[in-house]
């Protein structure tokens, strides 16, 4: 699946080491993480090349081919509020995940928008199963829709 990853950068990079394994996941599972640049630590140099609207237009742009939204959400951050919020307007599965020590916002915690999971995750293994129960429901789905279109 196309994968939005979103995670924090000016919010605090704290939790890269998650961004990078959650990334590294997904792509060992097949899939295409369209905002793989969230998760590389040489981040800065990139984004300092390019203006913020120019940041902005590029991250809608792989939004919108997002089949999915998978955020790291144990740092607070602005940008992955507005993408996990933008995401849900466009229709596409939001998967919130977090570590138990976090204080993840109740814009978030107490979203009850049916396109939104929000999981708690206490290590590298538990993280990998939810990231992969969530994608292969959405596939099973997905091929449900493709034999029904097909067949009608
Ligand atoms: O340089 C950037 N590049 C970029 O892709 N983003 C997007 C992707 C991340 O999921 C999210 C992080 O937001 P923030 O920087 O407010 O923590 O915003 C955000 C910035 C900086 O705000």
């Amino acid at each position: 699946m196309r994968v939005f990853l979103s995670a924090s950068i000016r919010g605090g990079r704290k939790m890269l080491h998650m961004y990078i394994k959650m990334c590294s996941l997904l792509q060992q599972q097949g899939h295409e993480v369209l905002s793989w640049h969230v998760a590389d630590p040489a981040l800065d140099e990139a984004e300092s090349l390019m203006t913020e609207q120019e940041i902005y237009e590029h991250d809608m742009k792989l939004l919108r081919k997002s089949e999915c939204l998978i955020a790291e959400v144990s740092t607070p951050s602005i940008g992955v509020g507005y993408e996990v919020c933008s995401a849900l307007q466009l229709g596409l599965p939001v998967l919130c995940l977090h570590s138990p020590q976090a204080n993840v916002s109740a814009m978030i915690l107490g979203n009850s928008d049916p396109g939104l999971v929000a999981s708690e995750y206490a290590n590298e293994q538990e993280l990998q199963k939810i990231m992969i129960t969530f994608l292969s429901g959405l596939e099973q789905v997905t091929q449900v829709q493709e034999e029904f279109f097909s067949n009608h």
